[in-house]
């Protein structure tokens, strides 16, 4: 049995700043993120980051992600650094990055802090060496775990907790109902989206909210990484409201759901 994961419960979830704060001790994403041939996944998982709330957004890249990100948000810092939180692999293909790319994943992947593994990092599960949290839809997840998509759609929370387990993850499993398995056998479910988010750079826009989330949280999940958990359900919560308020019934752009996230926010902690 799912244990469904709403509002109520995302709202407890938000890291709420205090006085004593500075942009470091919020929290610092990284992003090693796009590509040659996909460099807008880069600019949507920045964008939903800031716009999610974080001390400070990294993005590690080749030059042409790196200026499409700088140009859209100059806030960004392009220069290496620390980082509490790592989402990497949005718009990129396993095989085919180019070798700068190649080299930050790497060292992504080697830096023992909360990560995101997104479409062409998840065949890299293994080697990342912080708390993983997977974010597969189910085509992705079939070949993870070398299964027909029909299978994995037939019994979508069985193959996120199948997966969880075998790579001693988190598995955000996408689709109409979110399913957040982890490798001890917790489910959590989300269902808060419309269909209209069923478009091209969602999911990458999704991935940079739970970067931003990890990064938020980066004390609290050095003492207890159970919580990547919740924290993967309530990215998939804030994802899903602010796509119903940027739909409001009809079609949106990816951007248009990034704009939503700080009102998403400030209502949620409204309560
Ligand atoms: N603006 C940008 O830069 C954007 C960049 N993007 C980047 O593009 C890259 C490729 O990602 P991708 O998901 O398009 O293709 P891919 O990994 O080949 O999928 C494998 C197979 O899975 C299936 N399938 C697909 N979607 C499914 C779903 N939701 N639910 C269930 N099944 C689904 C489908 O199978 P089929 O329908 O053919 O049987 C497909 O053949 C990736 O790096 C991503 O970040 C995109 O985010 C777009 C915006
Ligand atoms: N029918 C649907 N109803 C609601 N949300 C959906 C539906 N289909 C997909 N989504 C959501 O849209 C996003 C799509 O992500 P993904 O498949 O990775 O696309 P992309 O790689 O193009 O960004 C995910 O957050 C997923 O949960």
């Amino acid at each position: 049995m799912d244990a469904s994961f709403g509002p109520e419960q995302a709202a407890r979830w938000i890291a709420v700043p205090g006085p004593a704060d500075d942009k470091y001790s919020r929290g610092v994403v990284g992003f090693v993120t796009g590509s040659a041939r996909y460099p807008g996944a880069a600019v949507l998982g920045v964008e939903a980051a800031l716009r999610t709330g974080v001390g400070m957004a990294r993005y590690l890249g080749a030059g042409r992600p790196t200026r499409l990100v700088l140009q859209r948000r100059p806030e960004a810092v392009t220069a290496e650094g620390r980082v509490q939180a790592w989402v990497v692999g949005s718009g990129q293909d396993p095989d085919d990055v180019d070798e700068l790319t190649a080299a930050l994943r790497e060292r992504a992947l080697a830096d023992p802090v909360p990560t995101v593994l997104d479409a062409g990092a998840l065949s890299f599960a293994g080697r990342a060496t912080g708390t993983r949290v997977l974010t597969p839809h189910a085509g992705e997840l079939a070949r993870l775990l070398g299964r027909d998509r029909a299978e994995v759609e037939a019994d979508a929370a069985g193959a996120a907790l199948e997966a969880a387990s075998r790579l001693s993850a988190v598995v955000l499993l996408k689709g109409h109902t979110t399913y957040v398995a982890d490798a001890d056998g917790g489910l959590l479910s989300a269902a808060s989206a419309p269909a209209w988010t069923a478009t091209a750079g969602t999911g990458d826009a999704l991935a940079g909210i739970l970067g931003a989330l990890l990064a938020t949280h980066a004390l609290e999940l050095e003492a207890d990484p159970g919580i990547a958990a919740p924290l993967a359900a309530t990215a998939a919560v804030l994802h899903g409201l602010a796509a119903e308020r940027a739909s409001g019934g009809g079609p949106f752009t990816v951007l248009d759901l990034c704009a939503e996230l700080p009102a998403t926010i400030r209502s949620l902690l409204a309560g």
